[in-house]
């Protein structure tokens, strides 16, 4: 039968509660303790060592036959209590590491990303406290999910279900976060059987955590989780990439928090930014290495980073990752740089939209993945009001005007409310000067405006995401640099001012908006430059049951199919697995669930019994 996420999140409440209140670890995680507190230290690694790793998953040829086995000492028999300690917020003691920094305690080093409002939330009150602040994840409950490959594991429905420890699941109240939502419930249990996965959820779901807590909880479980070092090498366990430099700050942010008091030290490398200050950071330890390809290659080259050890490897926004642009520098980072191979290390793709030419490229650096779709394409239908207008190239900037002077005065457009007190606009244009030239002109017109696009440094980006988001400057002109990934409270105002050539942009640029449960306005200006993609938007636009104007579907009716690389990918979500549809007679086994109604097409049984009239993915 199907329960709602408020029926459960009352389970996981109770679950919790009583959890909590023993204070004492699950019993499945009593052996986990902080790699800083084990009274082993690291060996002196000077030089390729040989040594016991065996046990490590990782063990074994990675093709190359050059990886150093790394050494890792100090086991965790008898530290039960000094985690229990650990958990309790102790932050653990002294063990310290004798690593090139001469000791790393945490104690003294790691700040609390937490900051003043540390509190672990009891349950109970975190859950109303998300009623509070507007946050509906109901939104996104009855979504169709579909999942295929070998021996799917089942979803879970709170984050009690899911073993990742005490430590991680403190963090995970600190966040606030009450229940796991949807992408998360299917995902988590998939990476922790350790198999690979593509995963294709929407914009604002919650995908960073969806593939940040199993490789922290992961590299927390390895017996051999004490990081190591050759020379002035570093060799992180979790390699994290994405295609953003203010991307992978986001990410690394987030993967802070999670990790915070877990002895799992997460580090981030992007260009733009002094190498000499992120090498230092690194020689501190490191064990999740967040980077942008780039930065990342220069440090391969430089031996200051070896991928030899990388047991974990996830590709954020890996669609955009394995296009054109990226895929040369991230082939030459999974295949000639050592990193164990695929089915040695465990690989996790992620994106809001997946391609079928690239998921053909993907499985090039997969292993038996299991692919996993969940929600229609790109951002929940009912978060989002999407509009779509006709503006001649000359009349868009009156145009904007209009509508950023009606939504100062009134605070609503059309049927959406907006907060103004907190109400954000993102503009999108084409080119780098045509952002600039549109800021300067929403400045002399009495429209506090910052820019940010790739001819300008890296500190004046983040100086104009800093101003954006404290609402000093409430509207940002962009280029699609800022179209992926960011997570940026209060958006309330996606305008796609120029409107991009491929509709899987398009997804991810209004997906600024409407996340994590919020709702959101999208505009975009439509005029005959766009004609490429009038049908896949109308398409797009129906599929999400939005007004779709007749001029528009008049245009879609007559133009060719451009812009469409997503929609070719068939099916009701922002990608379907291409093995399905090239390989019939592939033992895949598939499940396919929502309240689309037709939950159970090509339904086979798997692992979890996903079987007719058992239950749904959903339940
Ligand atoms: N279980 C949860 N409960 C409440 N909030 C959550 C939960 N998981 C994630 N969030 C919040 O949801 C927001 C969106 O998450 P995230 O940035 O990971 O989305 P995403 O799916 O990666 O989006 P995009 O496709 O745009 O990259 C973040 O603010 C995050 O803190």
């Amino acid at each position: 039968m199907r329960t709602s996420w408020a029926d459960s999140v009352s389970n996981s409440a109770a679950e919790i509660a009583i959890w909590d209140k023993n204070s004492l670890p699950r019993p499945t995680r009593s052996t986990y303790v902080p790699p800083h507190l084990r009274s082993g230290s690291i060996s002196d690694l000077s030089g390729p060592v040989t040594g016991t790793n065996g046990g490590s998953r990782w063990t074994g040829s990675d093709g190359g036959g050059t990886k150093p086995e790394l050494r890792r000492q100090g086991q965790a028999n008898s530290y039960a209590t000094a985690g229990r300690d650990a958990a309790a917020g102790g932050g653990g003691g002294g063990g310290g590491r004798n690593n090139r920094s001469g000791g790393w305690d945490r104690r003294e080093r790691e700040v609390n990303p937490f900051g003043n409002d540390d509190k672990i939330y009891d349950i109970k009150q975190n859950f109303s406290e998300q009623e509070n602040s507007g946050i509906n994840f109901d939104a996104y409950e009855d979504i169709p999910v579909e999942a295929s490959g070998e021996n799917v594991p089942p979803p879970v429905n709170t984050f009690a279900e899911i073993d990742l420890g005490e430590i991680l699941n403190q963090n995970i109240r600190r966040c606030k976060y009450v229940k796991p939502t949807p992408v998360q419930r299917h995902a988590i249990p998939i990476a922790l059987a350790g198999k690979d996965l593509m995963a294709c959820a929407q914009t604002g779901s919650g995908k960073t955590a969806a593939f940040c807590f199993p490789i922290i909880s992961g590299i927390m479980r390895e017996l051999y989780a004490q990081r190591s070092h050759v020379g002035r090498t570093v060799y992180p366990l979790g390699l994290i990439l994405s295609p953003t430099r203010e991307l992978s700050c986001q990410i690394h942010d987030e993967a802070k928090k999670f990790s915070y008091q877990t002895g799992v030290k997460v580090v981030v490398a992007y260009g733009g930014a002094p190498i000499n200050q992120q090498l230092r950071e690194l020689e501190r330890g490191v064990d999740i290495l967040v980077a942008t390809p780039g930065r990342l290659v220069d440090l391969l080259e430089r031996a200051r980073v070896s991928l030899q050890a990388v047991r974990y490897l996830a590709l954020d926004e890996a669609d955009r990752m394995l296009d054109m642009g990226f895929e040369p520098q991230i082939r030459k980072i999974v295949e000639q740089m050592n990193m164990p191979n695929r089915g040695v290390r465990q690989t996790m793709l992620f994106s809001a939209t997946f391609p079928r030419e690239i998921q053909r490229l993907a499985s090039d650096f997969l292993s038996n993945h299991i692919f996993l779709a969940v929600g229609r394409v790109g951002p929940s239908t009912d978060l989002i009001v999407q509009r779509v207008e006709f503006v001649l190239e000359s009349d868009k900037r009156s145009h904007l005007m209009d509508l950023l002077h009606a939504q100062r005065e009134n605070g609503n457009h059309g049927k959406v409310s907006l907060n103004l007190q907190q109400a954000l606009t993102l503009v999108f244009v084409e080119t780098k000067k045509g952002a600039d030239s549109l800021e300067h002109w929403l400045c002399m017109n009495g429209f506090p405006s910052t820019t940010i696009h790739g001819d300008r440094t890296q500190q004046e980006r983040e100086l104009a995401l800093r101003s954006f988001k404290s609402g000093k400057t409430p509207i940002l002109v962009a280029t699609d640099v800022a179209a992926r990934g960011l997570d940026i409270p209060h958006v309330a105002h996606v305008v796609n001012f120029d409107l991009p050539n491929d509709i899987d942009d398009y997804v991810h640029r209004i997906g600024r908006t409407g996340r994590a449960g919020k709702t959101g306005l999208a505009t975009a200006f439509f005029n005959e430059s766009n004609l490429s993609l009038a049908r896949p938007l109308a398409e797009l636009m129906q599929e999400a049951s939005q007004e779709v104007p007749a001029w528009l579907t008049h245009y879609a009716s007559r133009a060719p199919y451009g812009g469409n690389k997503n929609r070719r990918s068939g099916g009701r979500f922002g990608g379907s697995d291409f093995r399905r549809e090239e390989s019939i007679g592939k033992n895949l086994d598939y499940y396919s669930g929502g309240n689309s109604g037709n939950a159970y097409e090509g339904l086979v049984d798997i692992a979890g019994g996903y079987a007719p009239g058992v239950t749904s993915a959903w339940d």
